[in-house]
Formats: C-alpha cells, structure tokens, sequence
C-alpha cells in the first residue's frame, strides 16, 4: 500500500501540525532534520508529509497528489476547490476583519470605498453581503500599508493579536469570521482509503481534545 499523503502548510502551521502528527504517535524525526527536503516519510513510512505553501496544498489535494492536506480556513475561504473538510484542527486561530484608521468612520461618506486585501474573494463577498459596491485592490502582504500609503480606504485581513493593526494606527471595523486550520481530504481517497484517513482523522481529533 502506497504512504498516505498529507500536504502541510509550511510556516505558521507547520509546528503545530507536526506536533498533532506526534500526539498520535508519528515519529517525525525526519520533518524536524529535513533541512530544504519537502517530501518526508513520517512514523513507519505509511504517512508521507508534503510541505508546501498554503494555497498548493488545496491544489495538491484536489487533483489527488495528496490524500489529505492542513491548511487555513482562510486560505479555504479565498481560494475554494472541490474537497471534503474533515476537521478543525483547533490551531492557528485567527479572524478575518475589516479594518481602517483609528478613528475614522468608515461607513459615511458617498465615494466608492476602495479596499485592499491578499484575499480579494474574501472581501468581494464581505461586501456583497453588505450591497455595498467597493473597488478591491489585491496586495500581497502588509497589507496595512494600503490606507497608510493612501492607496485604499480599508483592508480585510487576517488579525491575530491585532498588535499590527495597533501599531500602525489601524483598528478592526468588523470581524467577518473566525478561522483555525483544518484538515481536508481528496474526494477520491477519503473513498478509496476511507478506513485509513477516517482512523487517522478520529486520532487527530482526539488528540486535539486532550490538549484542550
Ligand atoms: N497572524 C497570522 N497571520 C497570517 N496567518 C495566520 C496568522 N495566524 C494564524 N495564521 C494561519 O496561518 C496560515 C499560514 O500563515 P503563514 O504566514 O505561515 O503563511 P502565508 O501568510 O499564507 O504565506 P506568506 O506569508 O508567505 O504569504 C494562514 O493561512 C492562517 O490560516
Ligand atoms: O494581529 P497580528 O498578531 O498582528 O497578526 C496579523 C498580521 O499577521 C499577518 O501578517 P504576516 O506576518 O503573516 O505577513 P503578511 O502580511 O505578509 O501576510 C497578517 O497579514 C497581519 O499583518
């Protein structure tokens, strides 16, 4: 039987899903020394960890080069894609906001806003569920540059401790949603492999359980 293939988010999430990955007794000696390595054979060699940047992993997923991905439901939100959702890992909490400068009021005034955001979709149907019509510039990171530059009204962003926000003279206007990372799964391996990944999903939730 071929490894079980899991896409990880490199950066933020990656610590955490490697230590999930060890709660359930996964020995990833190998992530830990992998130096510039991005495939890696985890535990007995039946699960092997791709690491690969946030939106990749959803594509690796969805056209099956991957079993099972960990990625953000920010990235989820932003990018979409046709597969199943397993579980909410319970890390890499954060919340999607609208955010502008402090003090200022954004919802008066007759022009059109202009916001910038890395997660234009994100934005677009934040908007449009408010009928507002808005001009959405799509910048890359730092996005809190935008309304200190001039460039836009507002940003939609990922908050965290909101510490960024803070120190460039910005606050939260809204909070659109609260996001963590989350396991999903290819739809033609959760078939073809369902008993694997639904035992390895369950061990993963428990040990997301004991460690809450
Ligand atoms: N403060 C935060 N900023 C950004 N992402 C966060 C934060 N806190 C948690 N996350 C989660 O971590 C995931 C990965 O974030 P990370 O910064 O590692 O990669 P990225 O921002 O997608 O990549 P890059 O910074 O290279 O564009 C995000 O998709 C999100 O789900
Ligand atoms: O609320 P905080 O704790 O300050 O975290 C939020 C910040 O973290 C992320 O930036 P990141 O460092 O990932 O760089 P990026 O802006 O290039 O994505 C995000 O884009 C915010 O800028």
């Amino acid at each position: 039987m071929k490894p079980l293939r899991i896409a990880l988010t490199k950066g933020r999430l990656e610590d955490d899903t490697v230590a999930l990955l060890e709660k359930v007794g996964m020995n990833c000696d190998n992530v830990h020394n992998k130096g510039r390595k991005l495939i890696l054979p985890i535990g007995d060699g039946s699960i092997e960890v791709v690491l690969a940047k946030a939106a990749d992993v959803i594509t690796y997923v969805e056209h099956g080069v991957c079993d099972l991905g960990v990625v953000g439901k920010d990235t989820i939100l932003e990018h979409g894609g046709s597969f199943y959702e397993l579980l909410d890992l319970g890390f890499g909490k954060c919340r999607f906001a609208l955010a502008g400068p402090t003090g200022r009021n954004f919802f008066t005034g007759y022009h059109t806003k202009v916001i910038a955001s890395k997660y234009p979709n994100v934005a677009r149907s934040y908007f449009e569920g408010k009928a507002m019509d808005v001009q959405i510039i799509k910048i890359e990171g730092s996005v809190e540059l935008a309304p200190l530059l001039g460039l836009a009204d507002a940003i939609v962003d990922i908050v965290e401790t909101g510490t960024t926000l803070k120190e460039n003279g910005l606050a939260v206007i809204d909070t659109i949603c609260h996001i963590s990372a989350r396991l999903i799964a290819n739809e033609a391996s959760l078939k073809l492999r369902k008993v694997e990944i639904e035992c390895l999903a369950a061990r993963m939730e428990q040990a997301k359980e004991e460690a809450q």
